[in-house]
């Protein structure tokens, strides 16, 4: 059974079909991209599947303990909870929070106290706070964030900010890790460094990731499958090789170098 089984999603916004009869699977522990020319329809999909948005028609399905949980209508919080998370396109941080809060902020659905153990400041309460602040240290040292934990997530370069909106993301236990545009606005040698880190988090925590790009040598190097959306249909899956070969993505892309 796929991890994330997608059938027929369609999505319409007062007479502007931005999906249509969407059909995709994502296999455990694959690494995935989703391409297309811009107003394709990929933020759209990726807003579906994380609850944002409800879909108009078709179904997508996550498999929980061997069984197909449907996800349509279910709340963004509790998509989170059952495994999959994700980053977006602008950046979306607590600002005006530490780097380690920001992280520490995202394990709070895993704390394993009540209110009044809380409240009361029982020995239970730092036992686990200190659990969640060696795990939060532990991300960051894999995202090489440590050093900044301190920090305000605003006063972070571009390029960290991207890193710890993972980090975050990754707090939250995931199976599925969606990723939009995780490269954008960052140079040659960080877009390397973060291809290497995407592949790293996937192998070390046996996650599965989809991922939205426009940075066509990060795809083409980073990702075993790709789906291409265009006007909101899939116009072409495949491995790397086929798809910079097919015709339709190239008629797609206009020319572009894909
Ligand atoms: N909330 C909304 N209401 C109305 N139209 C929307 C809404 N969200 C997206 N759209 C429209 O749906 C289409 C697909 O947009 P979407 O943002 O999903 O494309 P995209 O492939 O992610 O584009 P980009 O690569 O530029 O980010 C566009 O025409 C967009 O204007």
């Amino acid at each position: 059974m796929p991890l994330l089984s997608v059938k027929k999603l369609t999505k319409n916004f007062d007479g502007l079909c931005a999906n249509s009869n969407v059909n995709m699977e994502i296999n455990e522990g694959e690494l995935v991209g989703l391409i297309g020319p811009n107003g394709a329809g990929k933020t759209t999909l990726f807003n579906m599947l994380t609850g944002v948005y409800v879909p108009s028609e078709g179904t997508i399905e996550f498999e929980k303990d061997g069984k197909a949980v449907k996800l349509n209508g279910v709340k963004p919080y509790k998509i989170t909870a059952m495994g999959l998370a994700r980053t977006f396109q602008n950046i979306r941080l607590f600002k005006e929070m530490t780097v380690l809060d920001n992280v520490l902020i995202a394990m709070n659905k895993d704390v394993k106290y009540g209110t009044i153990t809380a409240l009361l400041r029982l020995p239970a309460f730092y036992k686990e706070e200190e659990k969640m602040r060696k795990k939060a240290m532990e991300l960051l040292k894999i995202f090489h964030l440590e050093d900044k934990k301190d920090e305000l997530a605003s006063n972070l370069p571009y390029g960290e900010q991207r890193r710890l909106e993972i980090a975050r993301a990754m707090a939250t236990n995931p199976k599925l890790l969606f990723l939009d545009e995780p490269a954008a606005g960052m140079n040659p040698q960080e877009t390397a460094e973060l291809t290497n880190l995407i592949r790293f988090i996937r192998d070390e925590f046996h996650i599965s990731i989809l991922l939205i790009e426009h940075d066509m040598s990060l795809v083409m190097n980073l990702c075993e499958r790709i789906y291409v959306l265009d006007y909101g249909k899939i116009i072409a899956s495949g491995v790397p090789e086929e798809i910079k070969t097919n015709k339709r993505v190239i008629e797609a892309y206009l020319g572009e170098e894909i």
